[in-house]
Formats: C-alpha cells, sequence, structure tokens
C-alpha cells in the first residue's frame, strides 16, 4: 500500500460547493498519490457524486483549490484526457452506433489524434497513428477478456460486459489518473469480485492511480489503499479501509448499519 503524500497526484484543498443555500461540500480535502486507489463513500447525499462532478470539471467550487501532478487543474470534461486523466459514468454510456472496438477508440481520440489536419490531408503519420490505436484498443479489449465482442454493437452486450467496454474506453488514453462513478452499480456478486480484480491491477498500469465513488462497501474496502468518507458535504474520517470499518463517526454516519471489511 501507498501511503498518501498528495505530492504528484491529486489534490484538493478547502473544497466548497454551495447549491443556493445547501453547501453540497464543505472544506473537502482530498489526496489521490500516484498508484493509489482512493474511495469515497458516504450515505446519499453526502457529495460524493458533486466531489466527482468538481474533479470532472462539471461542477465549479466557489472556493478551494485543486492540483493535479503538482499543478493547478482546471478541469473541463471534454479536455481530461489531455491531462492524463480518465473516467467511467454511472451506468455504461457508450456511443450506440459504434462497435465496440470503435467506443474504445473513441477514448483515445483526443490525445491520440495526430492532429486533424494530418488525418483531413492524408498524411501517412495519421493512418499509422489509426492503426496503433485500434492496436491498444484491441489489446485492451484482450486484457479485459472482452475481445470477442469487439464488433458487436453496444445495445447486444451483457450489462457488464457494456461497462468493460467503458472501462477499456477509458483506459486507452492511458490516463495517470481514472476516475470510477460506481462502477459496480448494476453487478451481480460474481461480477463485482471481477471487477475489484481488474481494479486493483491498475496501479500496475503506468502507475495509474484510481479515484472510486462507490456505494458499494465490499467492493471499497476490498480494493482501497485509503478511504475517505463524506456526510453531509464533509469529511468525517480519512484513512485506511480497515480504521475507516471501525470509526464511530462513519458507523454513525452509516446509522449503525455494517462496514465490513
Ligand atoms: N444541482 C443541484 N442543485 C441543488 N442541490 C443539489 C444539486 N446537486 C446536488 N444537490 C444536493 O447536494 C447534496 C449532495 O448531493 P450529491 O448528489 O453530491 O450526493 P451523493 O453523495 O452523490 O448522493 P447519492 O449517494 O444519493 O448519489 C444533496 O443534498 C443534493 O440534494
Amino acid at each position: 500500500m501507498t501511503e498518501a503524500s498528495g505530492a504528484g497526484g491529486l489534490r484538493l484543498r478547502d473544497v466548497q460547493v454551495r447549491f443556493d443555500g445547501l453547501v453540497a461540500l464543505d472544506g473537502v480535502d482530498l489526496d489521490v498519490a500516484p498508484g493509489q486507489v482512493v474511495g469515497v463513500i458516504g450515505p446519499n447525499g453526502a457529495g460524493k457524486t458533486t466531489l466527482f462532478n468538481v474533479i470532472c470539471g462539471l461542477q465549479r467550487p466557489q472556493r478551494g483549490t485543486l492540483t493535479f501532478e503538482d499543478r493547478p487543474l482546471r478541469p473541463r470534461p471534454h479536455r481530461l484526457t489531455r491531462l492524463g486523466i480518465a473516467r467511467t459514468l454511472q451506468g455504461v454510456g457508450l456511443f450506440g452506433g459504434l462497435s465496440v472496438l470503435d467506443n474504445v477508440v473513441t477514448g483515445a481520440s483526443v490525445t491520440a489524434r495526430t492532429s486533424v489536419a494530418a488525418a483531413l490531408f492524408g498524411l501517412p503519420r495519421a493512418g499509422r497513428e489509426e492503426r496503433q490505436l485500434r492496436e491498444a484498443a484491441r489489446a485492451l479489449l484482450d486484457e479485459l477478456d472482452i475481445a470477442g465482442y469487439a464488433h458487436a454493437l453496444p445495445a447486444t452486450l451483457p450489462y457488464a460486459v457494456g461497462k468493460r467496454v467503458a472501462l477499456a474506453r477509458a483506459l486507452v488514453s492511458r490516463p495517470r489518473l481514472l476516475l470510477l462513478d460506481e462502477p459496480a452499480g448494476g453487478l451481480s456478486q460474481a461480477e463485482v469480485e471481477e471487477l475489484a480484480g481488474l481494479i486493483t491491477a491498475l496501479p500496475q498500469r503506468d502507475g495509474c492511480a484510481v479515484l472510486l465513488v462507490e456505494h458499494h462497501m465490499d467492493l471499497v474496502m476490498k480494493v482501497c489503499d485509503r478511504v475517505t468518507v463524506l456526510d453531509f458535504g464533509r469529511v468525517i474520517a480519512s484513512g485506511q479501509p480497515g480504521d475507516i470499518a471501525h470509526d464511530p463517526a462513519v458507523i454513525e454516519a452509516y446509522l449503525g448499519e455494517a462496514v465490513t471489511t
């Protein structure tokens, strides 16, 4: 396990988001070090989605700072991959008219785009990069055990396969930080187990760090190096999963529900 240092990875300090009178995030600090898997949990309405949206650039905080790799981070949803950040969304969110392989390729279209000009004018570099990209996409499908679906359309896929395709699409840009929004939603227990294996392996990919916003407590406790717990927009606990599970404030926030490791 890696200790949180904040250096180099993602760092949020004193982030506040208000919706009219409601404080959705209240002075939130969060660190995700390179190669670390960090979970964000909390009861309904705790601010998890708002926090995810702040990091993706979908929500501007009224206060606070974000840094990534020691530089100020001003995220915009459509420019995240250029910064070395990728995300998967709740549900699946694939392009219905594109094959699985083409869906994965779109995940890299920003970083790998050989300059639109090169593609437009048919320069050889464009073709070569396109081929390399498709090879990388195929390799990812293989790695995620879904190569057999490369030419299928999203509507024909089992739900869990669609989620893997979405993961492949996020990974093809070789992100240094991957944001996962409730990846276990809608999966069976066996599929969650498989997902746990995939997430745990992610840091071996170029030291990719993972921020996991998730309701599924078993998954969080199993795969995370550190966990941050939100309640009413505030961080009420942050630490290793084993400590979090026994933290009285966390147990109270979950109204005594078992937080199991
Ligand atoms: N666009 C918005 N306008 C007004 N209030 C909002 C908005 N988005 C979120 N909120 C409120 O902010 C608080 C935090 O919501 P958020 O969706 O971030 O919580 P959450 O932890 O993701 O909840 P859940 O687990 O139910 O998805 C809630 O009280 C919610 O009602």
